[in-house]
C-alpha cells in the first residue's frame, strides 16, 4: 500500500534494509519538521512526517523550490528548523552540538565541492583531521577511499581538483563525504553536473559502495529516472514539501498514489520498467574473446567458427581492451595493446536504460557488460533486452489479470454474503 498526503509517511511495505547483516546507516525520523523561511508566506516546509530506515537509499524528489533541499539541509542542520523533531539514530539532533554533528554525517553536493588550494589527499582528510587522527591513519584511510571509488591513489592523490575531469571530482567529493565513516550520507544533486555517461558510472559505483557499506544515504534529485535506478524509497513532494508518496520505485510505478505523482512520474511508465530492471537480469551473450599478445590468426580462426564479426581485447586482469572487427584483426600476427582508447562497457547493476544508450553509442549494437572490479562478463544486445521486456510485460500483464480477478472474487464474495437490505423488498 502507498502512503499518501493524508498519512504520516512511514514506508510502505516490509522490504528489509539492504543485506540488514551489513548496515552500518541509523534510522532517521522527521517528527512535524516544519520551515519558515523570514518573510515567507507558506512555509517551504509545512509539517513534514518521514521515518528513513537505517541502511537504504531514499530519494527526494518534486519540482523546483517544493523544499527537498531544505527538508535534507534540516537533517544536519546547515538549516535550522522552525519547529518539530528530527533524530538521527534515536537521538535528537538539536541535542548534538552542529559541528559535532555534521562530522557525522558525510554530505556531497554536485560537483563535489571541492577546495581548489588543498590536494585530492588533503580534501578527503579533512573530516579526519578535524576529528584529530593520526597522520598514517588518515593517509591509509584517503588511499582506501580512493580505490573504493575507483581512483588510482598513487595516481590522484596528489593533484589538485583543477587536475581532475568533472566525472573524477565528483569521485573524490564522495569519498570525503564517507571519509570518517559516517553512518548518514546527505547528497544534494551529487551527480548533476557530469556528462551522461559518468553520470551512470558515478551511479553504478554509488550502489556498488553501497551494497559494500550499507550507510543510510538521503539523496536529492531532478531526476525521476534515477530515483527509480538508486532509490530503496522515493519520496515525492509537492510545494511545502507536502508529502505526495513515499514508497518503493516498483510500487511508484504501479500505482501512483494521485495525478500529481502519475505527471510527475510522468507518461511512459512502461519505458521507465527500463530503469528498473538490471542489466544483470538479462542473458548475456559470449561472442569470442582473446588477449593481449594472443594470436591474431587464431582468434580470427575462433571467432569465424563461432559466426562472430569482430573479438573482444582483455587484458591480464580480464578487463575489456577493445572489441575489434575481424577485418583489422586479420592485419595483425600477434593481438596488439589498444594504448589508452578505453572501450565503452556498462556495469552489471546498470539499468536497461542505461544499457541501451551506451548499446546505441557502439558500432557492434551491443555493449559489454563488466563486473567487479571492472571484470568482462559477456555481450548485452538489443535482442535480449527485447526478449527480456517482452518477457517481464507479459509478465506484469498476467499479475494484473491475476489481481483483477482476486478483486473480483471478493467483489462476489461480498455480494453472496451481503446481509439483505433492511426493508428489501423479498
Ligand atoms: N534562504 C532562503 N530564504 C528564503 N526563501 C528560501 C530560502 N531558501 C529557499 N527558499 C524558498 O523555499 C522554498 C523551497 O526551497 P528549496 O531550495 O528547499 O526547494 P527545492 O525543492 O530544493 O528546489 P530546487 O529543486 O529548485 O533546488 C522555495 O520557495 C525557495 O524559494
Amino acid at each position: 500500500m502507498s502512503d499518501t498526503a493524508t498519512s504520516v509517511s512511514t514506508p510502505a511495505g516490509t522490504t528489509q534494509p539492504t543485506g540488514s547483516s551489513g548496515v552500518t546507516g541509523v534510522d532517521i525520523e522527521l517528527i512535524g519538521v516544519t520551515k519558515k523561511y523570514p518573510g515567507q508566506k507558506r512555509a517551504a516546509v509545512e509539517p513534514l512526517d518521514l521515518h528513513i530506515p537505517a541502511g537504504e537509499i531514499v530519494i527526494f524528489v518534486g519540482p523546483s523550490g517544493c523544499g527537498k533541499t531544505t527538508s535534507l539541509k534540516m537533517i544536519n542542520r546547515l538549516i535550522e528548523p522552525t519547529g518539530g523533531q528530527i533524530l538521527i539514530g534515536g537521538r535528537d539532533a538539536r541535542s548534538v552540538d552542529e559541528n559535532e554533528l555534521r562530522r557525522q554525517i558525510g554530505y556531497v553536493i554536485q560537483g563535489g565541492s571541492l577546495f581548489p588550494h588543498l590536494t585530492v589527499a588533503d580534501n578527503i582528510g579533512l573530516v579526519p583531521r578535524l576529528l584529530r587522527w593520526k597522520k598514517p591513519r588518515i593517509a591509509e584511510r584517503v588511499d582506501e577511499l580512493l580505490e573504493l571509488v575507483g581512483l588510482d591513489p598513487q595516481r590522484y592523490r596528489d593533484r589538485f581538483p583543477r587536475e581532475l575531469s568533472g566525472g573524477q571530482q565528483q569521485r573524490v567529493g564522495v569519498a570525503r563525504g564517507l571519509a570518517a565513516d559516517p553512518p548518514v550520507i546527505l547528497m544534494d544533486e551529487p551527480f548533476g553536473a557530469v556528462d551522461p555517461i559518468t553520470r551512470q558510472r558515478l551511479q553504478d559505483e554509488l550502489l556498488s559502495i553501497q551494497e559494500e557499506l550499507g550507510k543510510t544515504i538521503v539523496c536529492v534529485t531532478h531526476d525521476i529516472d534515477e530515483a527509480i535506478k538508486l532509490g530503496d524509497r522515493i519520496l515525492i513532494l509537492a510545494e511545502g514539501a507536502q508529502v505526495q508518496q513515499y514508497d518503493t520505485p516498483e510500487a511508484i510505478l504501479a500505482a501512483p498514489a494521485n495525478d500529481f505523482v502519475a505527471d510527475f512520474v510522468g507518461a511512459g511508465s512502461s519505458l521507465k520498467q527500463l530503469s528498473l530492471s538490471r542489466v544483470s537480469d538479462v542473458e548475456l551473450s559470449k561472442p569470442t574473446v582473446a588477449s593481449v599478445g594472443d594470436s591474431a590468426p587464431d582468434a580470427v580462426g575462433r571467432a569465424t567458427a563461432a559466426g562472430d564479426d569482430a573479438v573482444i581485447i582483455l587484458d591480464r586482469r580480464r578487463r575489456p581492451r577493445a572489441w575489434v572487427w575481424l577485418r583489422e584483426l586479420r592485419q595483425q600476427q600477434q593481438i596488439a595493446d589498444p594504448g589508452d582508447d578505453r572501450v565503452l562497457t556498462v556495469d552489471r547493476r546498470a539499468t536497461l536504460n542505461d544499457a541501451l544508450d551506451t548499446m546505441l553509442t557502439d558500432s557492434h549494437a551491443g555493449a559489454i557488460v563488466t563486473g567487479r572490479r571492472d571484470e568482462y562478463l559477456g555481450v548485452i544486445d538489443f535482442q535480449s533486452v527485447t526478449e527480456y521486456m517482452v518477457a517481464s510485460t507479459a509478465q506484469v500483464q498476467a499479475d494484473q489479470d491475476h489481481q483483477g480477478q482476486d478483486q473480483h472474487d471478493l467483489d462476489q464474495q461480498e455480494v453472496d454474503h451481503a446481509p439483505p437490505a433492511t426493508g428489501a423488498l423479498s
